[in-house]
């Protein structure tokens, strides 16, 4: 089967490729790009007026799938990324039970070909039961398919169970992904400390229980030589400790989710919930600061950290609600509206930290449009305007302070091995 792609803007920044150009697909591989090309058995789709990228990848999701299957499961986690423009993601562990053995990461892989859409890639735990006690099997993990480690949701707090994690791990070539949170520093704290935590009474998370974290993973690393990654950076200090890191030659990578770069503490103002995420959302000058790491180079890659609830999680007091924002299908839309849109990142950067460099981090099939890769692709509209709307979201996470928001641009086409497994018109 041949699909030949006609017409479409063709942006590869991992081979500096950005033109008006045809992409012809045979099976589930890239069989050529070019100008005019033509081929007489293939099926031929005009893109004309579209943006087309390799695959986007989602490097933090939680698919809930085993055990919490009421906030989402790998196959409406699959779909939500569909149509959020990935053609890839990585789940977190922390089901129930948590994904620490082999077993269960073949289970997510086969639930995940089963189901179609998007690429599921399972993260395995660091710890046994995520109890942050001892190392679960990363070897055997890493043999049935994980593609990187990490006890999210919960930071590694022994120094010397991370320490033994980035050996063991990075022996497998696999990296370790690190939730950077202090629990004596942000124990009890449900929103960022400062001004707003103060004037609505709730106990503040200080920035402090992540840095901390931050600057001594930095310290593992460039002891052990091996690789870490910091999910979710969400402060101005954690910016510039990994940025010095970097300058150093230290081998950390890190990401920043959407909502870290568009909305401040004051989205909890009137005790939202649905803007209650860990770690909280900062201030002005964090985000600010995040921007200039994403323009700099410091930050490697963005990532929803999809973190679907049900309503009922949401609809409590605040101080009781869970922590977590579902965007897998507002990630892309936020991104090209106030980054790309506003002129504080250019496509071409913002394609890099979407696919080209989650790929890599990952050391996953990806991030390139290079002939004979695997046909991941993603084709965005930038001009379609569209309004944020919960209940039509493939995600069974409803969870989003985005609701009701305008945004512009959007992917109207994702292609996972040659296979189109989202479109939002027929083809
Ligand atoms: N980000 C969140 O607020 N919540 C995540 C956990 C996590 O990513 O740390 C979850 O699993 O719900
Ligand atoms: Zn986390
Ligand atoms: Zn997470």
């Amino acid at each position: 089967m041949k699909v030949l792609l006609k017409g479409a803007r063709v942006l590869d920044p991992s081979r500096g490729l950005d033109g008006i150009m045809d992409v012809l697909i045979e099976g589930e591989r890239i069989a050529m790009i070019g100008e005019n090309l033509k081929d007489e058995d293939a099926k031929v789709i005009d893109l004309s007026g579209l943006l087309l990228v390799p695959g986007f990848v989602d490097m933090h999701v939680h698919l809930r799938d085993p055990g919490l299957e009421y906030k989402e499961d790998i196959e409406s986690g699959a779909k939500s990324a569909a149509a959020g423009g990935f053609t890839a993601v990585a789940c977190m562990p922390n089901t129930v039970p948590p994904v620490d053995n082999a077993a269960l990461v073949s289970y997510i892989l086969s639930k995940g070909q089963k189901a179609g859409f998007s690429r599921v890639l399972p993260i395995g735990c660091i710890s046994k039961g995520r109890e942050g006690k001892e190392l679960a099997e990363i070897g055997e993990m890493a043999s049935a398919g994980a593609v990187a480690f990490s006890d999210d949701g919960n930071c590694i707090s022994d120094a010397s169970l991370m320490r033994r994690a980035l050996m063991y791990a990075g022996d497998f070539g696999k990296v370790v992904i690190d939730h950077c949170e202090d629990p004596a520093l942000s124990a009890g704290g449900v929103m960022n400390e400062g001004y707003v935590s103060t004037l609505l009474g709730l106990p503040g998370i200080p920035r402090s229980a992540e840095e901390v974290m931050v600057a001594r993973d930095v310290i593992l690393a460039n002891e052990t030589g091996a690789r870490v990654h910091i999910a979710h950076v969400s402060t101005k200090g954690s910016v510039e400790i990994i940025r010095k890191a970097k300058a150093q030659g230290i081998p950390v990578t890190c990401e920043v989710a959407p909502h870290h770069l568009v909305l401040t503490e004051d989205a909890v103002m009137g005790y939202n919930t649905n803007a209650k995420v860990n770690p909280p959302l900062r201030t002005e000058e964090d985000v600010e600061a995040l921007i200039e790491g994403l323009k700099d180079g410091t930050i490697d890659a963005i990532a929803s950290d999809h973190a679907p609830h049900s309503m009922d999680e949401k609809d409590v007091e605040f101080d009781k609600a869970a922590f977590g924002i579902s965007g897998l299908e507002t990630s892309l839309g936020l991104i090209l509206t106030f980054l790309v849109g506003q002129g504080k990142l250019s496509l071409e950067e913002a394609v890099k930290k979407m696919s080209v460099n989650p790929a890599r981090i990952l050391g996953i099939e990806g991030g390139s449009l290079k002939e004979k890769a695997p046909a991941d692709i993603t084709v965005i509209d930038l001009n379609k305007r569209w309004t944020v709307e919960s209940d039509k979201f493939f995600s069974k996470g409803k969870n989003t302070p985005f609701e009701g928001w305008e945004l512009k641009g959007k992917a109207v086409m994702t292609i996972v091995r040659g296979k189109i497994v989202y479109a939002e018109k027929q083809y």
